[in-house]
């Protein structure tokens, strides 16, 4: 699908198999940024700084001609959230996601080294969890998949059953919204 270098600046296994999956040839290149929101950053203007900042670490230590770099956070009622810090926090994110609909937004950038241009977006969905018992917040955090998500939980994984139905795109809440990005890369270039 395409013949110029492809760079995905993220250590999500979930981001490279939505690529991967959209017949993308590309190479993996993590950038270690810091992701804490700056003061009174309203929630997509972070999301969109953090993925430029990951697709431009990448480009400064990476071969390569296009950076995709992303950022996913879980919007509840004015909280941005991340990934949980520890146990508590995930038990504390559950508790607030339970019953209430909520948003899913992921930031995406893609960087291209040529021209020192980059174009991003975000994108939202919107997601309705179930109320939750205790028992399954127990249960689910025990089985260590809420500390790597933001929001403490994966739809993908075993957090399906929390998950009532959704409103968007289902690949922007794994983290990456793929149709928009293979759009983005067509546009600037980067695909045959
Ligand atoms: C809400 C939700 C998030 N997530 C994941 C997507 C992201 O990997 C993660 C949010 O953290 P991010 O900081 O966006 O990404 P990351 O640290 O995993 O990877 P990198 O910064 O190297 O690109 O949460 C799911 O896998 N499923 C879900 O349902």
């Amino acid at each position: 699908m395409n013949s110029r270098p492809i760079v995905l600046a993220s250590a999500s296994p979930r981001r490279s198999e939505l690529l991967e999956s959209a017949g993308i040839t590309f190479v993996v290149a993590p950038a270690d940024i810091d992701e804490t929101p700056l003061p009174g950053e309203e929630p997509v203007d972070h999301v969109l700084r953090l993925a430029e900042e990951k697709a431009r670490a990448a480009a400064s230590r990476t071969e390569g001609r296009f950076f995709v770099g992303a950022d996913t956070i879980v919007l509840c009622d004015g909280e941005i959230m991340g990934k949980p810090k520890d146990a508590a926090d995930a038990d504390r994110m559950l508790k607030k996601l339970s019953g209430v609909p909520h948003e899913v937004v992921t930031g995406y950038a893609v960087y291209d080294r040529e021209r020192d241009a980059a174009l991003s977006q975000a994108v939202r969905t919107k997601v309705f969890f179930k109320s939750l018992r205790q028992e399954e917040i127990d249960a689910y955090i025990a089985t260590g998949c809420p500390f790597d998500k933001a929001g403490a939980y994966a739809i993908q994984g075993g957090a399906a059953h929390m998950v009532q139905k959704i409103d968007g795109s289902y690949s922007n809440v794994v983290g990456l919204p793929l149709c928009e990005v293979v759009e983005t890369l067509r546009t600037m270039g980067a695909l045959d």
